[in-house]
């Protein structure tokens, strides 16, 4: 069964997202991706991936997402966020991350746990 990956990644996040991607395509180009606007046309473009791309995140992409993610439509979300950075879309930030505990899906902020997440899916295969 193909898996659902979210990618989202904040800007400061966003080169280490495409090398965590570009190192993951084998297994990424068996997962339905879905991202926010920036980060997956950069995944697109760069990475020559197929992606269903949302509105950026402070424009509502992240709650898009969270609505996919309360809807079952979502395996999984990588979330690599920027710790050091306020950002002006918190709230939202936030609401997505309870939404994944909500519903029990695996979240991972950093490419550590994006790693750990994305070989369990590849070893159910
Ligand atoms: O802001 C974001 C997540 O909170 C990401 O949005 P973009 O991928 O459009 O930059």
């Amino acid at each position: 069964m193909r898996k659902t990956v979210a990618l989202i990644a904040h800007d400061r996040k966003k080169e280490e997202m495409l090398t965590f991607v570009l190192e993951n395509k084998d297994s990424l180009v068996h997962c339905n991706l879905i991202a926010t606007a920036t980060t997956g046309r950069i995944i697109q473009e760069k990475a020559g991936l197929d992606v269903t791309t949302y509105l950026s995140g402070p424009l509502g992409g992240d709650q898009q997402i969270g609505a996919q993610i309360a809807c079952q439509q979502v395996d999984a979300v990588i979330f690599l966020r920027d710790p050091l950075t306020a950002q002006p879309h918190e709230p939202d930030i936030t609401a997505l991350l309870r939404i994944c505990d909500v519903h029990n899906i695996p979240v991972a902020t950093n490419t550590a746990t994006a790693n750990l997440v994305l070989r369990c899916f590849t070893s159910e295969d």
